[in-house]
């Protein structure tokens, strides 16, 4: 008994081994359940649906987001785009179920698409835009029966259906510069704004910041937003019927007061020759109020080919004198003075990328060369050079590409310095630019007033820092034990 004491006491290493290994234990439990606890859950994702019912035709977008990071700051990103076949809903005023039909075959994709446990809580919001508006204006009890066909057909999918309506100018141009803002990581991050330019079917949309603006000066141009902490005051402006198809009824209702039979326009290529009809051409409030008095059933549109004067013809359909404001743009709307970049989407990225000038680069003299090169060259041969391209595109871009020049730089005031400060964009990080994203993003909540707060340390940083700590914690505890140890076994020895 007294020999095994004796042998503990000489040597202490079997108890320093047994609190080595108990230590080792207890780390590396700690570190695992540091690591378990903190570790990012696996991805799960939430998702929403917006449907962008334009005047043109109609967009079905599905996003996506990592689903513990949804009321903060996950990165929403689109994750799939479905065109619906045929014209926007709009057009279906004499027949408003075949706009709840036109919508079926995308919606069955986003049914595929969409993980089916996710379905019932996947927001569907349908946002319809100038078309409608239009439509509303000139026929509001046909624009409620498009409504309700949509919405019939909507309500036969398992997805949380929120509505559908018509935006107002104001919205679409202010989602749109959220949108860019967001995808660009410029809100989050605080940094200086990019202005929006959205050019539509029937209407056209401009937002930007500007310090010249606080929305003393025509305040219904003001949007103000709180985002992460910031506040924003943006300035924002929809002109209904300077959307590119609308602008060129605008166009053609100017030519056909002085020629009613057979319009040369100079805004089409030599060669080009097609019959219009006149209730297709009035069919829009944009242009009803201009139809000439005992106007035939149809005339002639013709092309002559000639830039210099398609401009002049596409100034006469802006009033650029009229202005009781400090500033203005066009049609005597207050517009302050430009200030920042400028992404440009939808059809000034459709048109500029055609013309192969989305380069603002470029110096805007040899913009002009070039669509004054593209508008003189004979219809048939524009024809055979783009064989894969929309005939009623091709037909347009000569005029589209007067349209946008005009309306940046004698409508909006850019000039050749300030253009260069414009992008032509069709994404951003892989989703489309446009007003759907800030719509979900705003009605969904998922961009917070107040910028997030963030641990202390990154996740990381904090596994780094747990380990270090036990680590260090270890390493004095074995020191003192063996000095302890150490002092035992010099200690006299009892014989
Ligand atoms: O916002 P609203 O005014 O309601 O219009 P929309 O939503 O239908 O407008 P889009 O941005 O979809 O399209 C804008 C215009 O660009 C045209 N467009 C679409 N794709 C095009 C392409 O590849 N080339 C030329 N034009 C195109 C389209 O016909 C419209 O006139």
């Amino acid at each position: 008994m007294s020999a095994q004491r004796e042998m503990k006491e000489k040597n202490p290493w079997p108890v320093t081994i047994i609190i080595i290994v108990i230590g080792v234990i207890v780390i590396v439990a700690l570190v695992t359940v540091a690591v378990l606890q903190n570790m990012p859950l696996s991805q799960k994702y939430k998702y929403g649906i917006v449907l962008d019912a334009g005047s043109s035709h109609t967009a079905l977008y599905i996003y996506e987001w990592p689903a513990e990071k949804d009321n903060n700051t996950g990165r929403v990103q689109q994750t799939h785009v479905c065109k619906v076949q045929g014209p926007g809903i709009s057009s279906y005023a004499s027949e408003p179920w075949k706009a709840g039909e036109s919508l079926m075959a995308c919606m069955q994709e986003a049914q595929q698409r969409v993980p089916g446990k996710r379905h019932l809580e996947t927001p569907l919001y349908l946002g319809a835009t100038a078309g409608m508006r239009l439509l509303n204006m000139e026929n509001s009890s046909a624009s409620d029966a498009v409504f309700r066909a949509v919405e019939r057909s909507l309500h036969t999918f398992p997805f949380n259906f929120q509505g559908a309506r018509i935006l107002s100018g104001q919205e679409e141009g202010a989602f749109g510069w959220v949108t860019v803002n967001y995808l660009a990581d410029r809100l989050e991050q605080g940094l200086e704004t990019t202005g929006a330019l959205d050019l539509g079917g029937a209407s056209t949309q401009i937002s930007f910041v500007s310090s010249n603006y606080d929305g003393s000066e025509s305040p219904s141009n003001s949007v103000t937003f709180r985002l992460y902490g910031n506040n924003y005051n943006l300035y924002t402006n929809s002109f209904l019927c300077y959307g590119k198809d609308q602008a060129m009824k605008l166009l053609l209702a100017q030519q056909t007061l002085l020629a009613p039979k057979t319009i040369v326009d100079p805004c089409f290529h030599p060669g080009y020759s097609e019959a219009v009809s006149y209730s297709g051409l009035y069919d829009s409030p944009c242009v009803s109020n201009r139809k000439p008095q005992g106007a035939p059933e149809a005339f002639n549109h013709t092309g002559s080919g000639n830039f210099l004067q398609c401009q002049d013809v596409v100034k006469s359909i802006f009033n650029f004198t009229y202005c009781k404001y400090s500033h203005c743009s066009f049609n005597g709307v207050f517009q302050p003075l430009l200030q920042g970049h400028f992404g440009a989407f939808s059809a000034y990225y459709f048109v500029m990328d055609f013309l192969n000038l989305t380069d603002t680069s470029i110096p805007l003299t040899k913009v002009k060369e070039v669509i004054s090169s593209y508008c003189a060259t004979p219809w048939d041969e524009v024809k055979r050079q783009h064989p894969g391209v929309k005939v009623k595109y091709l037909a347009e871009y000569c005029f589209a590409g007067a349209y946008i020049l005009t309306l940046l730089t004698e409508g909006y005031n850019f000039t050749s310095d300030s253009y260069t400060q414009i992008e032509f964009i069709k994404k951003i990080k892989g989703s489309d630019a446009g007003w759907t994203l800030g719509y979900m993003l705003n009605l969904t909540n998922m961009i917070p007033a107040e910028a997030p707060d963030s641990p202390p340390l990154p996740y990381a940083g904090y596994v780094s820092f747990v380990t270090v700590m036990a680590v260090l914690l270890f390493v004095l505890v074995i020191v003192s034990t063996r000095r302890f140890w150490l002092r035992c076994s010099k200690r006299p020895q009892i014989v």
